[in-house]
């Protein structure tokens, strides 16, 4: 992700070719066209403004080609015959002119921005609706990071895209097609004179872009590491702190960082050459037309008015294909950075519910499982036949050791992913067959990494059931066991939690995501308990708050202690995706397997 963010990188402005190595990306749009047709599907909400941007382009360059072309007949009617009175006239009209340029390019610059901002509005919305409509397994195989710079970087690559370069090129390719066609009418010989210097320019140009190029691709590249360096120190902290790699981490960063130094000051020495390389090459060429130019006046009759206006138009026509060299670099970016976006857009989201999906109501809260087998891949099954029966109030324990297997069957059953083969039903109706809406509002879940959003103590309780008023908050967190330590917080429910709560504790925060499922109040409840060490004390709350929760509900709970797991009705151990004991504590112990070993941790 870091390394996208740094695709910018400033070069010498100015003119002539300063911008030409403004923004490099090492990512090129792989089918421009389709991405084109599908920005074009968003810009053309905006058409009319769109119509008037360009009118005022058109406004805008003409008025800075008339300008230039009326020194002609300044100096040619009113300068040398000495005429002052129409002088002033022509200096007034050309203030004028001069005036609505400006004017049209201001305007054009605000019609643009809000373009590109209602533009950008909506792709953003569009991209996070697509975000939560996307299944899981999506999230499971792509990185948060990666996710975000769709949002962060991407977007803003096409915002400023749409600000700046689409407007640019246009103007630049108006200019260049005007100055051309003003230069061949004062003088068709002259123009020949400056066109030739062109390709020379050119040439070097593209040879100072190409090898800057590269060397800019490497300074990303190594701004990119360093800063993924940071990111990681930074999150990892603690653990650099308690194995005491402090110096070490310096050190490494020590190399980064001089590496990074290198490559920049190569790219920057690079670019920094095009400024005064095309500068020399422009006075040359200024100096070239401008001797041929006095040498025709003298010669062959040109106008001082025509070779005045004549010498304005060639000092400029370097400048829009330098711009054009340095906005296509950047629109291509922006373009790499669209398709991106679109690249998630396009991405399959939850399969849409069956045709008259059963909406549930009234749920009684039996679930079955019958012969489930499932695997993330199609390609490796991690549960394999799957079947256990869970009627109203009664609780299931899932013991077993790490990665048999428990989390991934509670993760079946709100439908989170769909199974290979077998049957899970619900009051005995096929989970596929019933809305997910109604089946995931049937089971609340107490995770072990909840998630509290910014808010407060009371929104974060809500998020359970929005529709829930303040009492039924206050409620559920006395049900949980959780009002007590709210009561005695600063703001009490009105304190604000930030960064996932890390203003609370462990144990603070299991109490929270217990009474958030309380406030749910759905007749299924998954738990997966907490395994942090949490005091005896709060341990007891935590207890007896998952206790009140669970009566009168089917319970699915991942044991990790044995007090849950002994009272449960029915215990479920599983080993490498397969069941291979079940029944209550007792006899589970009589019989010495792999749960007696669980619990005592003896080989029988
Ligand atoms: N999103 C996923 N994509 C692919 N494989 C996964 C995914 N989640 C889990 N697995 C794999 O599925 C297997 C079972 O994992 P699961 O999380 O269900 O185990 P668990 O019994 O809950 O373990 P623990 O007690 O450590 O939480 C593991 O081998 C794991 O590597």
């Amino acid at each position: 992700m870091s390394e996208r963010k740094t695709t910018s990188t400033p070069a010498p402005g100015g003119m002539p070719g300063g911008g030409a190595t403004r923004r490099f990306s090492a990512e090129k749009p792989k089918n421009t066209s389709l991405t084109i047709r599908r920005l074009w599907g968003y810009l053309q909400k905006n058409r009319l403004q769109l119509i008037i941007v360009v009118g005022l382009i058109l406004i805008n360059t003409g008025a800075s080609l008339t300008g230039s072309y009326l020194l002609r007949p300044v100096i040619n009617d009113y300068i040398i015959p000495k005429n002052y009175d129409g002088l002033l006239n022509i200096l007034g009209f050309m203030l004028v002119i001069y005036c609505a340029g400006a004017t049209a390019a201001y305007l054009q610059s605000r019609f643009m921005i809000i373009i590109s901002q209602k533009t950008v509005n909506q792709i953003r919305n569009d991209l996070f609706g697509k975000l939560q409509a996307l299944p899981l397994p999506f999230f499971d195989s792509n990185s948060h990071g990666e996710l975000m710079s769709r949002f962060t970087n991407d977007v803003d690559l096409i915002s400023e895209s749409l600000n700046n370069s689409i407007t640019q090129i246009f103007t630049s390719i108006i200019t260049l097609t005007g100055t051309f066609l003003l230069m061949s009418y004062i003088s068709p010989l002259l123009t020949l004179v400056t066109l030739v210097m062109v390709p020379l320019m050119l040439w070097l140009a593209s040879q100072v872009i190409k090898r800057s190029k590269n060397y800019f691709i490497e300074q990303q590249k190594a701004v990119g590491a360093t800063n993924g360096y940071i990111e990681e120190m930074i999150t990892g902290v603690k653990v650099v702190k308690v194995f005491g790699h402090e110096q070490k981490a310096e050190n490494d960063f020590e190399k980064l960082n001089e590496d990074l130094r290198e490559k920049a000051t190569k790219a920057q020495m690079y670019s920094g050459m095009m400024m005064p390389i095309m500068i020399n090459m422009s006075t040359i060429n200024y100096a070239l037309t401008a001797t041929i130019g006095g040498l025709l006046a003298v010669t062959r009759g040109l106008d001082i008015g025509g070779l005045a206006s004549f010498l304005q138009y060639s000092r400029q026509f370097g400048r829009p294909i330098n711009e054009l060299s340095s906005q296509i670099n950047s629109l291509q970016a922006a373009l790499a950075g669209a398709e991106r976006v679109f690249e998630m857009m396009n991405r399959e989201p939850e399969a849409p519910d069956v045709e008259n999906a059963v909406e549930l109501k009234n749920v009684e809260g039996e679930i079955k499982l019958e012969n489930v087998t499932f695997g993330y891949n199609d390609d490796k099954m991690i549960l394999h036949d799957i079947s256990l029966c869970a009627r109203p109030d009664q609780k299931i324990a899932f013991v077993g050791s790490t990665g048999a297997g428990k989390t991934t069957i509670i993760n079946l059953l709100p439908r989170f992913y769909d199974i290979q083969s077998g049957k899970i039903s619900i009051d005995g109706i096929d989970i596929r067959k019933v809305s997910r809406e109604s089946l995931r509002k049937s089971i609340s879940m107490v995770l072990q990494d909840t998630h509290l959003f910014s808010g407060t103590v009371m929104e974060n309780i809500r998020y359970g059931r929005l529709n829930a008023t303040d009492e039924e908050v206050v409620k559920a967190a006395e049900l949980a066991n959780a009002h007590s330590f709210i009561s005695r917080m600063p703001q009490g429910y009105q304190t604000v939690l930030e960064g996932d709560g890390s203003n609370l504790s462990q144990g603070q925060r299991q109490l929270l995501n217990i009474a958030r499922a309380a406030v749910a109040d759905a007749p299924i409840l998954i738990l997966d308990e907490a395994t942090s060490s949490i005091d005896t004390r709060t341990e007891k709350h935590i207890e007896q708050g998952m206790d009140t929760l669970m009566k009168g509900r089917t319970t699915f709970v991942i044991a990790h202690r044995l007090s849950t797991v002994r009272n449960a009705d029915e215990i479920i151990v599983l080993e490498q995706g397969r069941i291979i004991e079940r029944g209550n504590h007792q006899d589970l112990i009589l019989k010495k397997g792999k749960y007696y070993q669980l619990c005592t941790g003896q080989f029988p």
